[in-house]
């Protein structure tokens, strides 16, 4: 077959080579899958500075992560026995491969990898998957809607360690999808959500139902260093409550901050707070939604389903709910085949671009290493 010595393979259909044209990486934080994986997955948690700096770090995490292990076996235990998030990314992974080979045929064929953080498949994992299928073109694609160092940060610096490593002569050129916390098919996919839920509260109860946006939180000494995150999170609320508005739903709504780890001080008011504090001033139906997330996992159905739920109940919260989260609703699987399409009418050519800093933050103590990608959105 003399067509599989191309590098990209104009010729898929005749030929029947699988040789992708582009590769799209979905880059998150993964989630262990079963028990044994919890400690692994820990363990890289807090062995990253970027993430969590820890003095003596590479002593210290095995001995953090050791600690915290079989409480957080318990809490898988108590979602199915491992975090959903892998099973969900490869569904929307194949769900927009579909979509955009039928949507834009002149970078057809695509092919998704997943590129985990702290559980399999590890970025590295798939860029040798890459290397071996012979991919030369890829978009680095964070699943987190809003930038934060912490999260798509240290996905972007790993990524471009284990290129270095693995890739040193850059065979794959890479461009990068950063931040879509405010795309328009996003926006209407959470409102989709939303209306979905409060259609289920009755005719009287549904205005009086609060919106509790809830996103992960940050340490304030992140906070404070400059990081976007907090304010593009805001930006995806009121995006949100912009388009409910434009369909004639205008209830009550606050944004507040899940999953502090750790004493240190974090961003509030707290998510469980919240919710106290809410039901003592008389608001016994509240909707959540996961607003920073994509997926479901353990931070969806542990903590705001079991634990808030049980709060919300004690608190006398009657119509405590959930917005499902985005998973594989069509709407959302839309978005983010417009936003890759998007970007690759954008950046058609990669030209390497250098730049200094992580695209996080502007602190002149910013101690973040270069990234080698051509940003897609201005700051
Ligand atoms: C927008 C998403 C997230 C941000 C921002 C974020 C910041 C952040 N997280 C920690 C520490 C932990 N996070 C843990 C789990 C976890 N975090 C996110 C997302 C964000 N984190 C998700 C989706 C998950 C769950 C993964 C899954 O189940 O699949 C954990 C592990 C669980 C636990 O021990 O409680 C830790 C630890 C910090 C310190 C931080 C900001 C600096
Ligand atoms: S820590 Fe990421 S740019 Fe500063
Ligand atoms: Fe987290």
């Amino acid at each position: 077959m003399p067509y599989r010595i191309l590098t990209h393979c104009y010729y898929v259909r005749a030929c029947g080579c699988r040789r992708s044209k582009t590769a799209i990486l979905l880059m998150n934080l993964g989630g262990p899958r079963d028990a044994d994986e919890v400690y692994p997955f820990l363990h890289r948690l807090f062995a990253d500075p970027d993430i969590i700096p820890i003095p003596w770090q590479k002593r210290i995490a095995p001995w953090i992560a050791r600690r915290r292990t079989p409480k957080i076996i318990e809490q898988y235990n108590a979602i199915g026995g491992g975090s959903p998030i892998r099973a969900w990314t490869e569904r929307q992974g194949a769900l927009l491969t579909e979509l955009l080979d039928k949507q834009s045929p002149a970078t057809a064929p695509h092919k998704v990898y997943l590129g985990f953080r702290y559980a399999a498949p590890l970025t590295e994992d798939a860029l040798s998957t890459m290397l071996a299928d012979g991919v030369t073109r890829a978009v680095a694609f964070t699943q987190y809607p809003q930038y934060s160092c912490s999260t798509t940060g240290s996905s972007l610096n790993e990524l471009w360690r284990r290129v270095e490593e693995i890739d040193p002569k850059q065979r794959i050129q890479w461009s990068l999808i950063d931040r879509w916390g405010n795309h328009p098919g996003l926006v209407k996919a959470f409102a989709h959500r939303i209306k979905e839920k409060l259609a289920t509260y009755s005719a009287e109860e549904r205005d009086q139902v609060i919106i509790l946006f809830s996103a992960h939180s940050l340490p304030m000494s992140v906070v404070n260093r400059g990081d976007t995150y907090p304010g593009e999170v805001a930006a995806t609320v009121n995006a949100v409550v912009a388009e409910l508005a434009r369909e004639g739903i205008n209830n009550a709504y606050r944004l507040v901050w899940q999953s502090q780890v750790g004493p240190a001080a974090w961003l509030g008011p707290q998510t469980s707070e919240a919710i106290d504090g809410l039901a003592k001033q008389g608001y016994k139906n509240q909707l959540l939604v996961p607003i920073a997330f994509t997926s479901d996992h353990i931070e969806t159905l542990f903590e705001l389903d079991h634990e808030y739920g049980e709060e919300a109940k004690e608190a006398g919260v009657t119509g405590y709910k959930r917005a499902e989260s985005l998973n594989d609703s069509p709407l959302f699987i839309d978005a983010m085949a417009d936003i890759v399409k998007e970007h690759l009418r954008a950046t058609p050519s990669v030209s390497k671009q250098w730049m200094l800093r992580c695209p996080g933050c502007k602190s002149d103590t910013c101690s973040k290493t270069r990234t080698f990608f051509q940003r897609q959105s201005p700051q």
